[in-house]
């Protein structure tokens, strides 16, 4: 006898010593029939176990659309609305980027005021007024002569410190901090074809780094803090503070003059007879002054929103999000730049990515491309949207189109710019914004049906990116629907 023979359970299980070759059969079934439940059990405890880490995966959303366009501004929304923490932070890090933005903004009207000072004092009686791009405007002879005074003068004179200001800056910031040069790079979607083989080869800002963000921009000044720290170099350390003390007292400084030169009404009449719109441009502060020149200005969220630094590469910002129905749940969003250059570099990012925010500013419809002055933006945001539309890479991922910049393109139309002298099909339709919209939402509806390889809905936000609140709404409807989309698929998938 060995010792199973005493073991309780296997005497408890065990057969009955007289049992019936009929009892046996159905007793052999009924185990069989057991060990099947069992099975069947354990084979979908671990199905759902592999389905929660499916659901667990990262989300991974891309952000597209043309420099400009408000891909970072769309992130930063993100991150203020879904990691607070995070957020706050980092906010008191855009204070250099929003001095470059203001100061460049003086500094772009400085640079008009020098060319056309200059010009003015030319001995033409026939002078009017000078400007490169739209000189048959400026120089119509039934403009009275712009009236310069000593006053410009010295206010030129008074604001020549923010010159270097603008150089300590962007040296500070490096390549992001400056707009787009011209490219040779003709097709708005240079990527999945061989020329984008060729592109990426001979393109400059092909990077996917993460050298050149903001992230990255404020990781660089944070290292050279940390590096005086560590050396125990104080002296370093004082240099850096001050700076950033000496770049915001500088700025206090000029405030009065800043203002000045803005409320200026010949500066304004030089402006608008160049057609130079210096509020409608990116990081536009001069609005602000009162607040942002003082030496201990500290930016508010909305200022953070409205900083301009360009994105080169392609940036990747991960979030586990602190609340909304995805707390806790991890994403990935990625931030690319947008110039026609720049394009190519996405090509690598379309795999495996769950959604797309696709941005097309629609205010830009009498606009250019900074990049190319020959193409129109809102025809590179068609022909855009086409290609991505088009792509099969992209063909199972959702496509949700943000028709940006509407408070800019409010603000256009009730200055009375005229849609149909920039887009002639809009034909005699009312220029209003509902039309417009309508309008133009159409036709990115049309491309979308006509290009898509296999069928998909239409995902289509009005937005004006910069309005946080409203945008909280729409990341809201965003996230729930990108959220549908990727527990469906890890049910779906083997
Ligand atoms: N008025 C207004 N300004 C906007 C809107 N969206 C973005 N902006 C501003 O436009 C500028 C450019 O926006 P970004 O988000 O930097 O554009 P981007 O698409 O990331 O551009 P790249 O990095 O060059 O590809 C910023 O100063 C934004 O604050 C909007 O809806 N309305
Ligand atoms: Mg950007």
């Amino acid at each position: 006898m060995n010792a199973a023979d005493f073991d309780p359970l296997t005497l408890a299980i065990a057969p009955p010593p007289n049992e019936t070759p009929t009892a046996r059969a159905d007793r052999e079934l009924a185990e069989a029939e057991a060990l099947r439940i069992s099975n069947e059990i354990d084979e979908q405890l671990r199905k759902e176990r592999e389905n929660e880490k499916k659901k667990k995966r990262p989300v991974k959303l891309l952000l597209l659309g043309q420099s400009e366009s408000g891909k970072t501004a769309t992130l930063k929304n993100f991150q203020l609305t879904y990691a607070k923490r995070e957020w706050i932070a980092e906010r008191n890090n855009w204070r250099a980027v929003i001095f470059l933005n203001l100061v460049r903004n003086v500094n772009n009207i400085l640079d008009i005021l020098n060319r056309e000072m200059a010009a003015a004092s030319l001995p033409s009686p026939d002078y009017i007024g000078s400007s490169d791009e739209s000189s048959e405007d400026i120089n119509s002879s039934s403009r009275p002569r712009l009236k310069f005074k000593e006053k410009h003068r010295l206010l030129k004179l008074r604001l020549g410190p923010l010159r270097r200001i603008q150089t300590d800056l962007e040296r500070r910031f490096g390549a992001t901090a400056l707009e787009p040069q011209s490219t040779s790079i003709t097709t708005a979607a240079p990527f999945g074809s061989e020329e984008s083989q060729s592109s990426r080869q001979s393109s400059k800002e092909f990077s996917i780094n993460s050298s050149n963000g903001w992230k990255s921009a404020f990781e660089k000044i944070r290292a050279m803090r940390a590096a005086a720290r560590a050396d125990g170099d104080a002296h370093a350390l004082r240099r850096l503070q001050e700076t950033d003390d000496e770049i915001a007292e500088v700025i206090a400084g000029c405030r009065d003059d800043v203002k000045a030169i803005w409320e200026d009404p010949t500066v304004r009449e030089m402006l608008s007879r160049g057609k130079t719109r210096v509020e409608d441009s990116a990081g536009f502060f001069l609005n602000d002054v009162d607040r942002i020149a003082v030496s201990n200005y500290e930016p508010t969220d909305d200022d953070v929103i409205r900083a301009r630094l360009r994105t080169l590469g392609v940036q990747e910002y991960r979030f586990i999000f602190e609340h909304g129905r995805t707390a806790g749940q991890e994403w990935r969003l990625y931030d690319v730049g947008g110039t026609r250059s720049s394009r190519a570099a996405w090509w690598p990012y379309f795999d495996d990515v769950n959604a797309i925010i696709f941005l097309a500013p629609i205010s830009c419809f009498d606009e250019k491309l900074a990049e190319d002055r020959r193409v129109n933006r809102l025809e590179d945001s068609f022909l855009l949207w086409r290609s991505v539309c088009d792509c099969k890479l992209l063909s199972r991922t959702q496509l949700i189109l943000f028709l940006n910049k509407c408070d800019l393109l409010q603000a256009k139309l009730q200055r009375g710019v005229r849609i149909r002298d920039s887009v002639p099909s809009f034909g005699d339709r009312r220029n209003d914004i509902s039309t417009a919209t309508r309008y133009f939402q159409q036709h990115f509806k049309e491309i979308l049906k006509q290009y898509s390889p296999v069928q998909r809905s239409f995902f289509v936000h009005l937005t004006s990116v910069i309005d946080t609140r409203s945008t909280a709404v729409t990341l809201g409807a965003v996230e729930e629907s990108i959220l549908r989309d990727h527990l469906r698929r890890a049910d779906l998938m083997p």
